[in-house]
């Protein structure tokens, strides 16, 4: 027999939320189910300052539905429609608290650090920037974990040449996959290619808070976050969950994408994560043949944009062949050639991360209405 929507509202009759004791399934907060086979995903509404109080909520929509017969699988998301940034809610939080900040995400336990790897827009090689940075932080002697949150492209297995699915190690913990010495966790591993309709947009929320707190990193000094392109609520809502202890910000150095950058240290800043700095991709181009460096795109922009927003600058990273080969190819140039020129580049940009780290404190998030 096959399961049907009625079916979950039935079993989400016996959720009852916590403030009103009314059934989840009555609240009208339930949406977006998807039902393939034995396995079940839906989204529960919430106002975004609700997402502490409701993940218990979650937890137990999540076993009421796995306790019906015929279901192998559920995933359960909370989901908030808009990032909490309206001063409508800012004056709802500070009614709630009277210092006004909202509450600073919990850290993870184990984990000492973590970055978010941002772009203003896609395909400027934010996700080839963040393996092959994660990869020299551990060359580097750091411990490093890599969390790929890029719901639009997850990328993290194919550049770190990754096949299979997680194990299961207790309960809804998932053991992290491992390649070149680090923790590889990546929401291509949960989420079938044909999925993620749901999942984009406010999906992504709750998907990147499961897999920080209920994947296995063990001990950590620095875990990596590949963010989804873009500076959109899902982002912002993400910048502002994490407990981030910086940024680091990649574009190229073309007008347009130095504009999205731009944007993307207006969002972290919005949210008061520190920015690590900005690293040019793509800065410049040396020919394989005869060794001649052509500024293909008038390199150089990226550095001039971080001294006008007062950020530091990482770095620049050539547009290099074997960059694409080895990142396309499942093997990060760092890794497999990290005595090239183009290794030496990412090394450098790892140290001033490295560097910078070492002094960055987060403050505890505040939202700034401009
Ligand atoms: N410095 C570089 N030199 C040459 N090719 C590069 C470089 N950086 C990235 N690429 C290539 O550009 C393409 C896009 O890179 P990548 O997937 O890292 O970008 P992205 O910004 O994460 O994209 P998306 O926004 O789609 O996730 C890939 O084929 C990658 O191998």
């Amino acid at each position: 027999m096959s399961l049907s929507q009625a079916d979950i509202l039935r079993a989400l009759e016996l959720v009852k939320l916590p403030a009103s004791g009314q059934s989840l399934a009555a609240s009208g907060r339930v949406a977006d189910i998807l039902i393939d086979g034995g396995k079940v995903i839906f989204a529960i509404g919430i106002d975004a300052t609700e997402a502490h109080a409701m993940e218990p909520v979650r937890r137990a929509a999540e076993s009421a539905v796995g306790g019906l017969p015929g279901v192998t699988q559920v995933l359960v998301g909370l989901t908030a429609d808009k990032a909490p940034a309206s001063a409508g809610m800012q004056a709802r939080q500070q009614a709630h608290r009277p210092g006004g900040a909202p509450p600073k995400p919990a850290g993870v336990p184990g984990v000492r650090q973590i970055i978010a790897v941002a772009s203003g827009k896609g395909g400027v090689g934010k996700s080839t920037t963040a393996a092959n940075l994660a990869v020299a932080l551990a060359t580097l002697g750091l411990k490093v974990g890599v969390l790929d949150s890029d719901i639009y492209g997850p990328s993290m297995p194919k550049i770190f040449g990754i096949a299979g699915k997680p194990q299961i190690v207790s309960g809804r913990t998932l053991a992290p996959m491992e390649a070149y010495g680090l923790k590889v966790m990546s929401i291509g591993f949960l989420v079938d290619e044909e999925t993620p309709m749901i999942w984009r947009g406010p999906m992504v929320i709750s998907a990147i808070t499961q897999m920080l707190r209920e994947v296995a990193w063990g001990d950590l000094d620095v875990l990596v976050v590949d963010m989804p392109p873009g500076t959109g609520d899902a982002q912002l809502t993400m910048a502002q969950q994490v407990p981030l202890a910086g940024a680091v910000i990649v574009s190229t150095p073309q007008d347009l994408a130095l504009l999205d950058a731009r944007r993307g240290v207006a969002m972290f800043r919005k949210v008061a994560v520190p920015i690590l700095g900005l690293v040019e991709n793509m800065s410049y181009f040396i020919c394989p043949e005869c060794g001649h460096r052509s500024d293909i795109f008038a390199h150089g922009g990226a550095r001039h944009e971080a001294e006008r927003l007062g950020v530091p600058f990482l770095g620049e990273i050539p547009l290099a062949m074997p960059i694409r080969e080895t990142s396309d190819g499942g093997r990060p140039i760092v890794a497999s050639e990290p005595q090239s020129a183009h290794a030496k580049a990412y090394l450098a940009l790892a140290r001033q991360v490295q560097a910078s780290l070492g002094g960055a404190t987060r403050a505890a998030p505040r939202i700034v209405i401009e």
